[in-house]
């Protein structure tokens, strides 16, 4: 597998920490380890997250093509658009977001706090559309791109979640270079990865990067698309062209994706009653904080399967931390009792 080369733009600080997640572990009976890969914490741009793991790999070409300005789209509380925002800023370049209505969910701050506020603090100009919920290329993206060279500028085209990007999934196939550093270092090898799946390039670059040493199927994503057959397919595609960009050999086979779609409900956007519930556990086990739209479904999917007794006994599990805190500060009414 050939990763290295791909120009990589250093946005984080590094490699991402591993913390084990001992309180959760005992709270749930001992019998599996878990651990977090924090890629919450892997960048001092704007909370980072795993978007900016993946723009290392885009914004290369963007600054060999001289663009001036990072176009983005995503929902309302989009992380990703929050963290493109940073990457501009810290460039000295212009960015163009276009927040959609992905969310059935408002309220009197919804689209005033959190990753919306820090974006307009960043200086990005957000458009906000009525487009509901899809992962697709948009046409108000689209358009975006095409006011930004009629007023002069060069735009750098960023799909949502980077994922339909070429390069999308190539920060991700990272992560599992460095996950295997870190084992060499920790003196054991992870069994499973779980992780959050919506516009599908983090767990493609992952499916890549662990097949490199048969774990592909180990990489367990969860849905928080709540349209699962969309997302897996988006996963598969991405997974299959980043094997190619990285001459894996073997290549990606259907069963290699494994998403599990009991946890995306009810919307996407919309956290049940399960994902508040482990959002609590494991903030007052752990002190660490998850989101009801993508780290909550995940920590929720993962607390069941250890509930079920999903994993064998034994065995060691590292959750992928993708961020996503931000929204919290737009879903406060859902605590407002703890
Ligand atoms: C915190 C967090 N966790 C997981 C995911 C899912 O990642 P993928 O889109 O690569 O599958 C997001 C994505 N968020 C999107 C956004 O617009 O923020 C791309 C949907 C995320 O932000």
């Amino acid at each position: 597998m050939n990763l290295q080369r791909f120009p990589r733009y250093p946005l984080t600080f590094g490699p991402s920490p591993i913390t084990p997640l001992k309180r959760l572990s005992d709270h749930l009976g001992g019998k599996v380890e878990l651990y977090a890969k924090r890629e919450d914490c892997n960048s001092g741009l704007a909370f980072g997250g795993n978007k900016t793991r993946k723009l290392e790999y885009l914004i290369p070409e963007a600054l060999e093509q001289g663009c001036d300005t990072l176009v983005s789209i995503g929902g309302i509380q989009s992380n990703q658009t929050r963290q493109v925002a940073a990457v501009a800023a810290h460039l000295g370049m212009q960015c163009v977001l276009v927040q959609e209505d992905w969310v059935n969910y408002s309220d009197a701050v919804y689209d005033r706090v959190g990753n919306i506020e820090m974006s307009r603090i960043m200086g990005a100009e957000v458009r906000l559309d009525e487009a509901g919920f899809d992962i697709g290329i948009r046409p108000s993206w689209e358009q975006a791109l095409e006011d930004v060279r009629e007023r002069g500028g060069k735009p750098f085209p960023i799909p949502a979640g980077c994922s339909e990007h070429p390069y999308g999934g190539l920060g991700f196939v990272g992560f599992a270079e460095e996950v295997r550093q870190q084992e060499r270092e920790l003196g054991f090898k992870f069994d499973y990865i779980v992780v959050c799946s919506v516009t599908g390039s983090t767990q493609a670059g992952m499916v890549v990067g662990f097949a490199a040493d048969g774990r592909a199927r180990r990489v367990i994503g969860i849905d928080a698309s709540a349209k699962p057959e969309r997302t897996r397919e988006q996963i598969l595609r991405i997974a299959r062209h980043t094997a190619e960009l990285v001459e894996l050999e073997g290549g990606i086979a259907d069963e290699d994706v494994v998403l599990d779609a009991r946890y995306g409900g009810p919307e996407y956007g919309l956290p049940s009653e399960g994902t508040l519930e482990a959002i609590r556990l494991c903030a007052r086990l752990e002190g660490v904080l998850t989101d009801p739209v993508y780290e909550g479904k995940s920590m929720q999917g993962m607390i069941d399967m250890v509930r079920n007794g999903e994993f064998p006994e034994g065995s060691r599990v590292l959750y992928a931390h993708l961020g996503g805190v931000p929204a919290l500060n737009a879903y406060s009414y859902l605590f407002r009792n703890g």
